[in-house]
């Protein structure tokens, strides 16, 4: 018996002459957090699609609970969320969410699960009658309903307010805390960094990065010092800086001789605090690396 519950071995997959895929070795263990990024058209989706068994390795080996993930017992212990959303449009919230743990052996109660993603109040609309973000938080509590060993999440919170995306994290955690596997990919960088003990960086079909967060982030060596003051002087060792509200957030390499520096200068300032990297400029800065001639958005991967 394997130690993971989902495993890419050599895995790569063409579409025609692109290389969606190249050579991915992915391990994921019992009760791990992973959150997949990737700039638009990296694989993420793709890799899922083999994972969860929608599609074959064009080369290499996928395993889902040590066996093939397209053989439907392999899956029984899978909850999925496909990108885009397909719910009978004339039944009840309560009715799919109950026709759907009636094909498990022991899904969660019913109640408890619509209370958790926010869909009590909802029970009895037609799933047609749904807003596009009341539809997501439908189809994603219904990857929880048989109670599943492992639950891969595309794009979970991909049109929901900040309310709705709030509590689907919490419902997210609260799964997790009880054990589940959760496997989500995000093109926000905040709800990877809320979320996700491992993080693995991908693009252009390969894996950049693959590690706890705080070692992803740990491989920017920039450090951010903020400051609240006027007439800052410049100071040597500032590789980039910018004015947010009145505070000025200077990007070092040295944050102590920074701010040693600063002291010295004799400046009027306040509020001084020093940051690691966030998530977002390790991501930015990972695959800048990877593509020297491309410019990568921050902010959304
Ligand atoms: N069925 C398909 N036919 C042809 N090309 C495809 C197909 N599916 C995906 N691709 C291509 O494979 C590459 C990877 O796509 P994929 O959807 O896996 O990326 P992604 O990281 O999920 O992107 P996004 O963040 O935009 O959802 C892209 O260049 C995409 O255009």
């Amino acid at each position: 018996m394997t130690r993971y519950q989902a495993r890419a071995i050599g895995v790569s997959r063409r579409f025609g002459s692109l290389n969606a895929l190249d050579d991915i070795d992915l391990d994921i263990s019992p009760g791990e957090l992973l959150g997949l990024l990737g700039p638009n058209g990296a694989g993420k989706t793709t890799l899922l699609s083999l994972l969860t068994g929608l599609r074959s390795p064009g080369a290499g080996r996928v395993e889902l609970f040590g066996g093939d993930p397209r053989q439907p017992r392999n899956r029984e212990r899978l909850g999925t969320t496909p990108q885009e959303t397909g719910l009978p449009d004339t039944l009840r919230v309560g009715e799919i969410v109950e026709f759907v743990a009636k094909h498990y052996p022991e899904p969660l109660p019913v109640g408890e699960l619509l209370e958790q993603f926010g869909l009590s109040e909802l029970a009895r609309r037609q799933a047609g009658s749904l807003s596009g973000g009341q539809q997501r938080r439908l189809s994603v509590a219904l990857a929880f309903v048989g109670d599943p060993a492992l639950v891969v999440l595309d794009e979970p919170t991909t049109g929901l307010d900040v309310a709705a995306r709030d509590s689907l994290w919490e419902a997210l955690r609260h799964h997790h805390q009880r054990g589940t596997t959760l496997l989500l990919t995000s093109h926000y960088l905040a709800e990877i960094e809320a979320l996700a003990e491992r993080i693995v960086v991908m693009d252009r079909g390969r894996v950049l990065a693959d590690g706890p967060q705080r070692e992803i982030k740990s491989r920017v060596h920039t450090r951010t010092v903020t400051v609240r003051g006027t007439n800052l002087p410049e100071l040597p060792g500032v590789v980039r800086s910018e004015l947010d509200d009145g505070a000025h957030r200077l990007f070092t390499r040295d944050s102590d001789q920074l701010v040693r520096d600063l002291v010295r200068s004799g400046a009027d300032f306040e509020d001084l605090t020093v940051t690691g990297a966030s998530l977002e400029e390790a991501f930015t800065a990972l695959t800048a690396e990877a593509n020297p001639i491309d410019e990568h958005a921050g902010g959304r991967a």
